[in-house]
């Protein structure tokens, strides 16, 4: 049995720079991941078929386009013709909430299948099968903090990023990537500055949350509470939403501004950067 972490991951910026011919958006993100999210686990030898367990387990449509079995087959088609697998899905993280459920999920599968049949994680082949499987999927099968360009698949590592106790938020409104892009203004704010990780992220922005926003007005309450709670470091929306993450100097912090939003019918999922 090979278990395969499915890290959540957060950009903490995310600049949005051109609309492109082919539909997609040129951009230009600092993506980072969490210590906490969904699981992969993997049985080369078990009765072949995809089992998802765990609180967000009914938000998800069958097997056949199911992100891990859409991974699974790609694997099977460019690495090594492999035979299915068994394979539990560990749902723990809200689906199309702009955290990457789906797209850690796809990248644990790749590291998971290229483990069981002697496959190096950065084979040119498996970051092809990445890039086929969607925009945030080379970050997530990378898996530690780097700048994104392009449409998120051009990733330059950063150095390893504090540690920072973090509350991710969401309101339990699932939001659409495709219907987020598709109100971005056009206009090109500039791109993300050089240099540390934090001090960038603190200059900057997440050009999608106007757009988030007018879909999900609820991501305005999310981040008007988080915004007041001492300690903060850093509070926005990640990727397209409606998920909405706070940094904090301390955990203490972090599990007050937890306990203050307990009032509210949100996920909370209390982690620290990874
Ligand atoms: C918002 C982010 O999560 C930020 O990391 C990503 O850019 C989205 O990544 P993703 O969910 O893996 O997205 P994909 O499955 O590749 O694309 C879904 C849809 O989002 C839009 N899309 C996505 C990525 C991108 N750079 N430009 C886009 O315009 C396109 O309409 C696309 O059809
Ligand atoms: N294993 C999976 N986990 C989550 N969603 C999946 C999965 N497989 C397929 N999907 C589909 O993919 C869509 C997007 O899900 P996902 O959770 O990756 O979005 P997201 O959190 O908005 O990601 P991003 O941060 O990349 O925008 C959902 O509509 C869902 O039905």
């Amino acid at each position: 049995m090979i278990e395969e972490a499915a890290p959540a991951k957060l950009n903490l910026a995310l600049h949005v720079r051109a609309r492109r011919p082919d539909g997609y958006h040129e951009l230009e993100t600092l993506f980072a991941f969490v210590a906490d999210g969904d699981m992969i686990r993997l049985d080369p030898e078990g009765p072949p078929g995809l089992t998802i367990t765990g609180p967000f387990a009914a938000g998800l449509s069958g097997e056949g386009d199911n992100l891990v079995t859409r991974a699974e087959r790609l694997f099977a088609e460019r690495v090594k013709p492999v035979a299915p697998a068994a394979i539990e899905l560990v749902k723990r993280l809200p689906v199309a909430s702009g955290i990457g459920g789906g797209s850690a999920d796809a990248a644990a599968t790749l590291r998971a299948l290229a483990r069981a049949h002697g496959v190096a994680t950065d084979d040119p082949r498996l970051i092809d099968c990445a890039e086929a499987l969607g925009s945030d999927v080379p970050a997530c099968l990378l898996g530690r903090a780097a700048l994104g360009r392009g449409r998120g698949e051009r990733l330059d590592p950063l150095s390893d990023l504090p540690p920072l106790p973090a509350l991710l938020v969401n309101p339990l409104v699932p939001v659409s990537t495709a219907a987020v892009f598709a109100r971005w203004d056009g206009v090109d704010r500039g791109g993300i500055p050089d240099g540390d990780a934090i001090a960038a992220a603190l200059a900057g922005r997440n050009d999608l949350e106007p757009p988030a926003r007018a879909i999900a007005p609820v991501i305005d309450r999310v981040l008007d509470r988080l915004a007041t709670q001492s300690g903060l470091v850093l509070a926005r929306m990640s990727g397209s939403g409606a998920t909405c993450f706070a940094l904090f100097d301390t955990g203490e912090a972090r599990g007050a501004a937890a306990r203050a939003l307990s009032d509210q019918p949100w996920w909370c999922l209390k982690t620290v950067l990874a």
